[in-house]
């Protein structure tokens, strides 16, 4: 199988383990310039495979080509590295260090050379994350979400052309989600962006595709609305939860979101949204063959 020619990153057979556990098994895709959010349950192998693409972890098996090279040759990956940005699940800073400092310190990394150039970069990201008024403060001061900020800022330094971003939005307050959003959809005009997350409105307002990973496997591979259209007539609104429903929760007006397949005659339907979509989903991942691949364009769920 060839890639596209637009292809940035290639994965093919791509398979991780630790020990018994397949955190990512026999992983075929290639993504293009846009975001791509990956979806799935704690453990499906969403940060191991942002890792493979961050070149920090070799996969066991498969091949993996990232902007045109090969990731398993060392003058490769150095220049994949320089092309790169990645924003771990985790980050730990150095005590005492501002965001500027911190910042200017990954730069130093990324070898940008040129004090005055550098600063005026790290002033850049700093205020592109909005951490611009507090960027003399030290790190240890600042809220979870202005740290998460923090680490989002190291990786988009230098405008890189691959960027991998671990649940960049977690901990941060709507009016953060939100700013951060226009700017990660700017940068994705140019470059190639995938997201773990769990929020699957950042998805709906973000992606122009989403992958659904599940125990080491692509479950789901397609844009935000194939994704939803697997929940038109699907969803409905009932006094109370329906016994037939695969989930049911009480929503603001008092009457329940029912979510399933065994949809009551009569029942009030409503506009699936993507996480309807992705519960149901998941609830087919239960009845499907392990490893199976949901068609973006079937219209059935399982
Ligand atoms: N360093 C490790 N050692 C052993 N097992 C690991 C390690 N890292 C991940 N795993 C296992 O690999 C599987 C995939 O983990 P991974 O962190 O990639 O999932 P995830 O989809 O990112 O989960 P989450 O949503 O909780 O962040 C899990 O079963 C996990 O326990």
């Amino acid at each position: 199988m060839t890639a596209p020619s637009s292809t940035t990153v290639s994965l093919r057979g791509v398979t991780k383990r630790y020990r018994s556990v397949s955190a990512l098994d026999g992983i075929d895709l290639d993504l293009a310039p846009g975001i791509t959010g990956l979806l799935g349950p704690n453990g499906a192998g969403k940060t191991t495979m942002l890792r493979v693409i961050a070149t920090v972890l070799r996969p066991e098996e498969g091949q993996v080509r990232l902007l045109g090279r090969d990731p398993g040759e060392p003058n490769a990956r150095t220049e994949i590295r320089r092309r790169l940005g990645y924003q771990p699940q985790e980050l730990g800073f150095p005590r005492g260090f501002s965001s500027m400092a911190f910042v200017n310190y990954m730069a130093v990394l990324k070898e940008w050379a040129d004090r005055r150039v550098r600063t005026v970069e790290v002033r850049r990201v700093l205020d592109l994350v909005g951490l611009g008024d507090v960027a003399t403060q030290r790190i240890s001061r600042l809220s979870g979400g202005q740290r998460r900020r923090v680490a989002l800022a190291q990786a988009l330094l230098g405008k890189p052309e691959l960027l991998v971003l671990d649940e960049p939005t977690t901990g941060l307050d709507p009016e953060q989600r939100a700013s951060l959003r226009g700017v990660l959809a700017d940068i994705a005009a140019t470059s190639t962006m995938v997201i773990s997350t769990h929020q699957t409105e950042d998805v709906a307002a973000l992606c122009n595709r989403v992958i659904v990973l599940d125990a080491g496997h692509v479950h789901f591979d397609g844009t935000v609305p194939e994704l939803v259209s697997f929940a038109t007539g699907r969803v409905w609104m009932a006094a109370g939860p329906d016994a037939g429903a695969q989930a049911s929760w009480r929503t603001a007006s008092g009457g329940y979101r029912n979510v399933g397949e065994r949809v009551p005659p009569g029942a009030a339907l409503v506009e699936p949204s993507l996480e309807d979509a992705y519960l149901l989903l998941r609830g087919a991942a239960g009845l499907a063959p392990a490893g199976s691949t949901v068609s973006a364009r079937s219209a059935e769920v399982a």
